[in-house]
């Protein structure tokens, strides 16, 4: 009992109120005094955030395993014809793997496509880069632009107007600069397409790659982002990232065209709101998506993931309290708080046991989203798993702290909601943008 567990979450304990039809919150309170007689309501909260988020990794791996992740399905014949797909292509700066990814866009395996790279400045180095791979490609349908047009205050979206106002099919893709692709991603992509879906999205994940850093990436990507992705587009909430999606022209033009996203800096997730407002559903596509981008160090790789939670805090504001009960450390140390006080079970055992399993779990999807064999050996894991787990409250507890945007050569406030405002401000050194030369 709680008098005899002084260890109990008592300061969270909240009394049953006698009249509980006033308001909704009194309402929940009845429910959790229902529930639960013994009015502790503060264990009551944390068993069921125990028992959400712990199988959600049973959720995500049957998801990825069983109708997901590296199916074929789409190279068995098809009747009708391959649809023509416009493939965006927005460029600030480079590193020593863009060549590399954008001449994976020249081989792919797909009938009918064309390539629109847009080119944020007019002295990019990456402009002869394009150039020599458009020269060596002349059957590829492509088109540069450079500069840009101001619609809004994403400089993406600004980047990529010009190269979405001259697109030719129905189907666009905007790929970013990090994106390798496989020969038939596309194809896949395309065949996720079906009637009733507007978007299809790659679960973000990464090529194999030398270094330390890049292990912590696909450590990052293979399990807890993808935990919660596959969950999410399970539970059919929005989570698509903007990396590498497939969407339908049409409900976009209908919505504004591009130009009406430039006013939000996470313009993939309202993009798929766009598409889920029209009673469309999202698909993840079956090839998972293979970025490729020199990020430096592992400051770098956090600077992108705070910048990624300052985008969910503003836009999804719920987020600040359940983002953290899905992480293995402290949703453990709830955990084993209310095994002690409901069931006497030993703190530490209970959490090194939950621990462990969290960890296997997270081998497990890891292996799933990977499918091959990993780069690293076992011991890099548990030292890239560590560490990640370790760190994800601190980068989040920065979110929340400072919640200006830097990107690339922009600073940013966004309004709750997910608004953007440029800071006006002497251009920064771009904290979290790739800084290797060609
Ligand atoms: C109905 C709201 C429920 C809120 C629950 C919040 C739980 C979130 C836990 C972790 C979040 C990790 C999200 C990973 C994917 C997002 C990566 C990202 O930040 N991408 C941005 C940049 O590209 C992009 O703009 C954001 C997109 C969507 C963010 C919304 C995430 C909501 C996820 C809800 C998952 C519920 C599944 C819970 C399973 C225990
Ligand atoms: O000022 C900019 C910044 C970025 N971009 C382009 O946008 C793409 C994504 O940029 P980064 O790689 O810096 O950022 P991320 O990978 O973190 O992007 C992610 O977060 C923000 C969302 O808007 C993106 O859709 C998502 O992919 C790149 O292709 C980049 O060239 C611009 O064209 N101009």
């Amino acid at each position: 009992s709680r008098d005899r567990n002084p260890v109990c979450l008592s300061a969270l304990t909240v009394s049953c109120p006698a009249d509980p039809v006033a308001s909704p919150g009194r309402t929940c309170l009845l429910i959790l005094h229902l529930l639960n007689p013994s009015g502790h309501h503060d264990i009551l909260l944390v068993v069921v955030s125990y028992t959400c988020s712990q199988p959600s990794h049973a959720a995500a791996i049957c998801s990825s395993t069983r109708y997901k992740f590296h199916r074929k399905d789409h190279l068995s014949p098809r009747e009708e014809p391959w649809p023509g797909v416009t493939i965006l292509k927005p460029l600030i700066g480079g590193d020593s793997l863009l060549a590399t990814n954008l001449e994976s866009f020249f081989t792919m395996n797909y009938p009918l496509y064309e390539i629109m790279f847009c080119i944020q400045n007019a002295n990019d180095p990456v402009i002869p880069l394009v150039n020599e791979l458009v020269a060596k490609y002349p059957t590829i349908d492509t088109k540069v632009f450079i500069g840009g047009k101001k619609v809004g205050t994403n400089p993406k979206i600004n980047n990529l107007q010009p190269g979405y106002e001259a697109a030719k099919y129905d189907l666009i893709v905007v790929s970013d600069s990090c994106i390798r692709m496989k020969e038939d991603t596309l194809m896949d992509m395309v065949h996720n397409m079906t009637a009733r879906v507007g978007l299809v999205h790659q679960m973000p994940f990464t090529c194999d790659r030398p270094g330390f850093v890049s292990v912590l990436e696909k450590v990052y990507f293979g399990t807890a982002h993808a935990r919660i992705y596959m969950c999410a587009s399970l539970l059919g909430i929005n989570c698509a990232t903007g990396m590498s999606a497939l969407m339908r022209k049409g409900p976009l033009d209908e919505a504004g065209g591009l130009r009406a996203f430039g006013c939000y800096l996470a313009e993939d997730y309202f993009f798929a709101q766009t598409f889920l407002n029209r009673g469309y559903q999202l698909a993840v596509a079956s090839t998972p998506a293979c970025q490729s981008a020199d990020t430096g160090d592992v400051i770098g790789f956090q600077k992108r993931l705070i910048r990624w939670a300052k985008l969910r805090i503003a836009m999804v504001p719920f987020t600040i309290l359940m983002e953290p009960v899905t992480e293995c450390l402290l949703l453990g140390a709830l955990g084993a708080l209310a095994a002690r006080c409901l069931l006497q079970v030993d703190l530490i055992v209970f959490y090194l046991l939950h621990v462990l399993f969290w960890f296997l779990l997270d081998w497990l999807m890891l292996s799933v989203v990977q499918n091959t064999s990993l780069p690293f050996n076992k011991f890099e894991f548990v030292v890239a798993w560590l560490l990640r787990e370790a760190y994800a409250p601190i980068l989040f507890l920065r979110a929340i702290w400072d919640p200006v945007i830097r990107w690339r050569h922009g600073v940013f406030k966004l309004r709750w909601g997910g608004v953007a405002e440029e800071v006006p401000a002497p251009v920064p050194p771009a904290d979290d943008a790739v800084k290797v030369k060609l």
